[in-house]
């Protein structure tokens, strides 16, 4: 590696900060990476980072010290981010691992040590009392510390904290020790320099590596998406839909703008805004962002759909015609997609005026093409309105389940029927119940990768408003001009499969949403855990002790039955499911890579104790 300003050499042992912190920990350089000038190092709990010059200093010169009684939300920050919080709860040998592991080498000096003993015992003495509550309660506190609830035993855990030596959590600070007499003069100092620390250290983004093949991937993807989008569309409409019949014929520029289908699509998403910004429903909690704030989230998805649905009915009543969405399905679907164009090219021009810490981790790379892609905004929102939010759970979602009953009105108009076919029932049930379902447990999605880490940029914007209710319909699609009869043993056979798939989907999810929501929920108390360096614990029992991603295999299982009532004439119907793999083989190498930097080396046990990634002995 050419390295043309090395100050720190592969394999020097120096103080890297946490990112989001002030706190300084022992860590090994692995290199420097001569482009972007950011080292790579090592922790001794195994995670790799990449830090700036700035965020590394030399061994000589670091101090251990006691904490002072600040409580700034900086420091409560670097408290609930830094690796020395894996001293918590855990009887297990890996949790005692990761605490070794948390623990600095460098001991300070005996005088130090001996200075430093005197500092904490005058600071432990009040606080003895809530250090014996801390073994009495067999350190429930640091499970609470994560619950957005326990604010008191946030405040408690602190002070618990404030009374461990810090020596002991490995921790160190760059601020050096002064007399007593000093100590206090300079403390509002110090703590403004502290605070700027941090929010620094927080506001720039630790760069990830790129996903989706990088910056040339960008491009591919940009260009492929969409065309993959109007080859099954036009394939669909085909006679013989057959890959024998590739490619398709394309129709003329004019056949795809119909300014009426633009009219009904704004139409749409502004009526689904409006129940959006509607005062009805939960208010939840997203998960702690970077900066420690947590953003609120009008979760009334449920309410959403239950109105959308009387519209129509009532729309209907009105005598319009909804098989005009079968009839103008691909001047709908430009008109989507002009949408989302509009729409990512905003959210990219508004990220630049974004406050770093807003950004997303893994659309920072500073490239054009594909931090626009990948999206550079974590939460875009216009006031207390979340598009990011808005965009996956409501136009997009609701739109799906109004497309497949549209297609089952069609399928009754070409097919000359008085009802919709078996087929065309299952799956407008199966998928409606998908969606209801994730629009109940709303609050859910709050947890997912997309809402944590992924910015908002074209993927999402057109994943949610052309993807999902252009795509996702092609079952229902294809069954208006390929029927396909279903004995009675395969209807059975099916529901069972989707109801089976539906179970491990939503138990699995709830479990997880649960546990990340508030680790000490006593419904959760049977399932173990691995704690990890950030505070975090992993779920090593229940659903997510049989597979990595038990929800994916629900999932999986779902869209086997939503294709099955296709039949297996044609591969069109099946495209979801073969997507829907790749799909989800991909994402699950991503959270995987994601989750092993994030956590070191408890992912890496974790993985040790759960061997199969989706489908248990398989995969
Ligand atoms: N229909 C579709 O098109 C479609 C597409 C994609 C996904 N989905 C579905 O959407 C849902 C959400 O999927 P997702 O991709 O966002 O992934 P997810 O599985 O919901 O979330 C992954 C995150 O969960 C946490 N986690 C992982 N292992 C854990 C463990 N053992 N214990 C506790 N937490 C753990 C990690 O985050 P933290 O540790 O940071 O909390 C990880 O990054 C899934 O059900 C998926 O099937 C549907
Ligand atoms: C454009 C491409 C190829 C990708 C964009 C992916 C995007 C369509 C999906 C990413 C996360 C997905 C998701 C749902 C829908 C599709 C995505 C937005 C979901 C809202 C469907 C309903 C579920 O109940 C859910 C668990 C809430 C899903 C969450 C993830």
């Amino acid at each position: 590696m050419k390295m043309p300003t090395v100050k720190y050499q592969r394999g020097d042992m120096v103080m890297g900060r946490w990112p989001g912190s002030n706190l300084y920990y022992e860590v090994k350089v692995l290199g420097l990476d001569a482009k972007s000038q950011l080292y790579t190092v090592i922790y001794k709990d195994g995670t790799e980072l990449e830090l700036k010059e700035q965020d590394i200093k030399s061994a000589a010169g670091f101090q251990s010290r006691s904490r002072s009684r600040s409580r700034s939300p900086s420091r409560r920050r670097s408290r609930s981010r830094s690796p020395a919080r894996t001293t918590r709860r855990s009887s297990s040998r890996t949790a005692a691992a990761v605490a070794a592991a948390a623990i600095t080498e460098s001991a300070p000096s005996s005088r130090r040590d001996a200075k430093l003993k005197d500092s904490v015992e005058v600071r432990l003495s009040p606080l003895q009392q809530t250090k014996a509550a801390e073994n009495n309660s067999n350190n429930k506190h640091e499970k609470k510390e994560e619950n957005n609830t326990a604010n008191e035993v946030n405040e408690k855990s602190e002070a618990v904290a404030e009374a461990v030596p810090e020596k002991n959590q490995g921790r160190y600070n760059l601020r050096r020790r002064k007399d007593d007499g000093d100590f206090k003069s300079v403390e509002a100092k110090v703590e403004q320099l502290e605070e700027k620390e941090a929010k620094l250290a927080a506001a720039t983004p630790p760069s990830t590596p790129l996903d989706f093949g990088g910056k040339i991937g960008a491009y591919f993807w940009l260009l492929f998406l969409p065309a993959w989008v109007l080859f099954l569309l036009l394939q669909v409409n085909l006679e013989d839909p057959s890959l024998a019949n590739f490619p398709p014929p394309l129709p003329p520029l004019e056949a795809f703008w119909d300014v009426q289908a633009l009219g009904f699509v704004i139409l749409w998403i502004l009526f689904q805004a409006v129940l959006y910004i509607l005062p009805v429903g939960k208010l939840s909690e997203g998960m702690p962002l970077r900066s420690g704030e947590r953003l609120k989230y009008r979760t009334n998805g449920f309410f959403a759909i239950v109105v959308s649905s009387v519209a129509v009915a009532a729309a209907m009543h009105k005598g319009f015609d909804l098989t005009y969405i079968h009839s103008h399905f691909l001047q709908l679907t430009a008109a989507s997609f002009i949408i989302s164009i509009l729409l990512s090219t905003y959210l990219y021009v508004r990220s630049h005026y974004a406050a770093p810490e807003q950004l997303a981790l893994g659309g920072s790379s500073g490239n054009v093409v594909y931090d626009f892609f990948k999206g550079h905004e974590l939460n875009p929102r216009i006031k207390n309105f979340d598009l990011k939010f808005f965009c996956e759970m409501r136009p997009g979602l609701i739109g799906w389940c109004l497309i497949n009953f549209a297609m089952a009105l069609a399928e009754m108009k070409h097919q000359g029927l008085n009802a919709p076919s078996h087929s065309m029932i299952l799956v407008n049930l199966f998928q409606l119940l998908y969606v209801v379902d994730g629009l109940w447990n709303e609050e859910a999605i709050l947890t997912t990768m997309d809402l944590m880490h992924d910015g908002f940029g074209f993927m999402l914007a057109f994943g949610d408003l052309v993807w999902v209710p252009f795509t996702y319909t092609l079952q229902a699609y294809y069954l208006v001009s390929w029927p396909n009869p279903l004995s009675l043993p395969a209807l059975g056979a099916i529901v069972t499969l989707k109801l089976v798939g539906f179970y491990i989907f939503r138990k699995s999810n709830s479990e997880k949403n649960a546990f990340r929501r508030n680790p000490s929920d006593t419904r959760l108390s049977h399932l173990r855990n691995i704690p990890t360096a950030t505070g975090k614990s992993l779920l090593v029992s229940g659903w997510w002790g049989v597979v990595r991603h038990p929800n994916y295999l629900g999932d999986l299982l779902m869209a086997l039955a939503w294709s099955l009532p296709c039949g297996f004439s044609h591969l069109l119907p099946w495209y979801y499911m073969i997507y829907f793999i790749i799909l989800l083989v991909h994402r699950d190498s991503r959270d995987m890579s994601e989750c092993r930097r994030k956590y070191g080396s408890a992912w890496d046990e974790y993985c040790r104790t759960v061997r199969y990634r989706i489908i248990p002995r398989v995969y």
